[in-house]
């Protein structure tokens, strides 16, 4: 595998399609024990930081999906809210169809101040936010973005003043090839999890931020992917295209 990406200390970091972040996400849960919710929490606390950062203070809307990026990003809409951050969640769809992790989160989120919103009155909030958290779809893409999360797009792109972040990958983006075969979010920032994966290195995906969600080298030395931790201890590193 030849890394695409280094980080700002000089050190190489190798990129993985969104087949192979499924098998290292696989390995992390069956072969190693890891719990999704486990790499959620720290996506989650790392987009919240992220967020806040950028707001300053200000409103942030979070926009989510139901898969494990949706699951991420209502973990940070709860991480904002106990800081004391003014926080709307928006989701893709009515919270009765969300399932499994998210389904989790957002019952949790239920015991924070946190704002929930509807879709479709989602725009005055949209355009108001000083940040937009995009956790609408992540490496999970199929074809080109439809429905609820498309129109949620369209109306982020329109909104000239938000700065936004995109938890793994900008929805709408493959995150293999980096192509998008319809509406796509062009984030300012990405915050991308574990290892950056490989459309990043061509997509309109802003400034790269990679987050570390706990995998042990082990899952990597499983899978033959040739890794050197980058954080160094810390949560987050930012990476450089080359
Ligand atoms: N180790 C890790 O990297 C971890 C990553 N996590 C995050 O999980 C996502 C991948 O989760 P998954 O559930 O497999 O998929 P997504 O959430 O990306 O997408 C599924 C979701 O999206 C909808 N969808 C798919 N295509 C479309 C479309 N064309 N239009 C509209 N909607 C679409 C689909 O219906 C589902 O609802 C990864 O990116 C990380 O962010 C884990 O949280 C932790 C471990
Ligand atoms: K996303």
């Amino acid at each position: 595998m030849t890394p695409q990406f280094e980080s700002d200390e000089g050190q190489p970091v190798p990129a993985v399609t969104a087949d192979e972040m499924r098998e290292v996400d696989r390995a992390a849960v069956d072969e190693v024990g890891l719990a999704l919710l486990q790499m959620m929490e720290h996506a989650g606390r790392n987009l919240a930081e992220v967020a806040r950062e950028a707001a300053v203070g200000g409103q942030v809307v979070v926009l989510a999906g139901d898969g494990g990026n949706g699951g991420g990003g209502i973990c940070a809409a709860r991480h904002l809210a106990n800081g004391g951050a003014d926080v709307t969640l928006v989701l893709d769809r009515d919270p009765s169809e969300l399932t499994g992790a998210a389904a989790r989160q957002h019952r949790i989120l239920g015991a924070t101040d946190a704002t929930v919103g509807a879709a479709a009155s989602a725009e005055f909030a949209i355009r108001d936010a000083d940040v937009v958290v995009d956790a609408l779809v992540g490496y999970g893409l199929s074809g080109a973005l439809r429905g609820t999360a498309a129109t949620l797009v369209e109306v982020v792109e329109a909104a000239a003043a938000p700065h936004v972040v995109s938890l793994d990958v900008p929805s709408g983006i493959d995150a293999t090839t980096g192509e998008a075969p319809g509406v796509a979010v062009e984030p300012d920032t990405t915050l991308t999890l574990a290892l950056p994966k490989t459309g990043l290195a061509t997509a309109e995906a802003g400034d790269l931020l990679l987050a570390d969600i706990g995998i042990p080298r082990g899952v990597y030395d499983s899978l033959d992917i040739d890794y050197a931790d980058p954080f160094a201890g810390a949560r987050r590193v930012w990476l450089r295209r080359l």
